[in-house]
């Protein structure tokens, strides 16, 4: 183990990192309210502000190696066109992966998903994608239809580049999920899939529909870990390091068919293809194609420093008054508020474990959802 692993390891370190990611989230949360009169002077510029107060919060410590597999010619247009990526949703760090190749990209502050509505409500992160324009749905087609349509319009004059990411497996992959889903499969004589649960076909033709002349091409992305790992966002808060191999494919949004049927038998299809290059990975330990390695930028290092070295320092003078002070109810009062803001942060956490997942996809009965 390294030094640099050993100290992410220790418990104060933790309680350190979880002090500047909660802080700096909440005044950046803070600001981004002060922008909502801006909004009503001029919505471009409200946008652009919030896009680079979201970057400060979304780029975090994460030591993931992530590799690329694509091919050489759709590279180029990366992070310099709006696109609608779909992604499998088999492990608790695909938003982290996510957010790391936005970052390598340029789109990171810009970037959208189709996120169920629960999220919304997670403090920081949540409370920051109302200001991106995040689209929520509730998983329930009657209402969703007419929301998500809706934000989807608002995204047609977004000012920045973005990436609209879909996971349209509607859930993460779990073996009971998984058993359902291809019962669901088997009923409508659909081939079943291995890696993936059957796609939920609504949100992907609503988005097309909707982002079409908007959005270039669906990048259709699939992920997958090395050495069999599963990895876990407290295994990264502890230094594992977990290598990640995303292999995209750039399809121009032109030969999806427009009619609805059209469409649902389109990313059956994809899902189909997907399935097979996991089980190329599974067979080979790579994907097929080239591999391009798109550059670090300095920004996620520099803004890290920036907010630890601005929310440090007063902690550490407030520690040395606390203790000097010697008053054992204010010391006692800080103990409790670390402790709450720690179980706090232990509930975000939560949010990203599949044993703590929602019971969408779970349920046997006529809609299985
Ligand atoms: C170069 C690098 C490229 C790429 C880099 C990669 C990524 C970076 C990109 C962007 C990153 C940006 C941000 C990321 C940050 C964070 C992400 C965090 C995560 C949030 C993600 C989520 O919250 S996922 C959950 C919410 N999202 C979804 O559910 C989307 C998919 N769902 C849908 O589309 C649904 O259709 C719906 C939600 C719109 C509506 O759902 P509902 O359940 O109401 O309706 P359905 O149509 O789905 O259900 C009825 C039909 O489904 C059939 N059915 C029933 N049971 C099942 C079953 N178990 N499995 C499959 N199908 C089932 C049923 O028979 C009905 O069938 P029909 O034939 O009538 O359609
Ligand atoms: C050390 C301190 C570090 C503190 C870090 C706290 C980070 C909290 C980040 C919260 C971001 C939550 C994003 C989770 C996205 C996600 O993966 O959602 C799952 C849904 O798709 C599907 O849900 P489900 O149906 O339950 O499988």
């Amino acid at each position: 183990m390294g030094l640099l692993q050993l100290l992410k390891s220790q418990f104060l370190c933790h309680l350190l990192i979880g002090y500047v990611f909660l802080v700096s989230g909440l005044i950046v949360n803070l600001l981004q309210l002060c922008t909502l009169p801006l909004w009503l002077v001029s919505k471009q510029l409200a946008r652009r502000v919030n896009i680079r107060l979201a970057y400060s919060v979304l780029e975090w410590w994460s030591g993931t190696e992530c590799t690329l597999y694509t091919d050489p010619k759709s590279y180029p247009l990366y992070g310099k066109e709006n696109a609608i990526v779909v992604l499998n949703h088999s492990f608790e760090i695909d938003f982290l992966c996510g957010w790391t190749f936005c970052e390598r990209f340029g789109v990171l502050g810009s970037s959208k998903v189709l996120a169920k509505k629960e999220l919304a409500y997670v403090p920081v992160i949540g409370w920051m994608w109302y200001f991106l324009e995040i689209v929520f749905c509730k998983r329930k087609w009657e209402e969703d239809r007419r929301t998500v349509a809706q934000s989807l319009q608002n995204l047609r004059d977004y000012p920045e580049n973005y990436w609209f990411l879909l996971h349209c497996e509607g859930t993460r992959l779990t073996p009971k999920k998984h058993q359902i889903s291809m019962q669901v499969a088997e009923s409508k004589g659909l081939p079943k899939l291995k890696y993936h649960l059957l796609p939920r076909t609504k949100g992907f033709g609503i988005t097309v529909q909707n982002l079409r002349g908007a959005a270039a091409a669906v990048y259709d992305s699939t992920l997958n870990f090395r050495n069999n790992e599963a990895p876990t966002l407290l295994g990264i808060i502890n230094g594992k390091k977990y290598h990640a191999d995303l292999y995209v494919r750039r399809i121009p949004l032109e030969v999806i068919p427009e009619d609805e049927a059209g469409c649902a038998a389109w990313l059956h299809k994809l899902y189909q293809e997907k399935d097979s290059f996991q089980e190329h990975y599974t067979q080979t330990g790579r994907f097929p194609g080239p591999i391009v390695s798109p550059p670090r930028r300095p920004w996620p290092l520099i803004n890290w420093l920036f907010w630890s070295c601005l929310l440090l320092y007063p902690l550490g003078l407030l520690l040395v008054r606390l203790i000097s002070s010697g008053s054992v109810l204010t010391i006692l009062a800080s103990v409790a508020l670390c402790s709450a803001a720690s179980l706090g942060v232990r509930w975000m956490i939560g949010q990203t474990e599949t044993d703590r997942g929602s019971s969408y996809g779970n349920k046997e009965g006529p809609l299985n959802n």
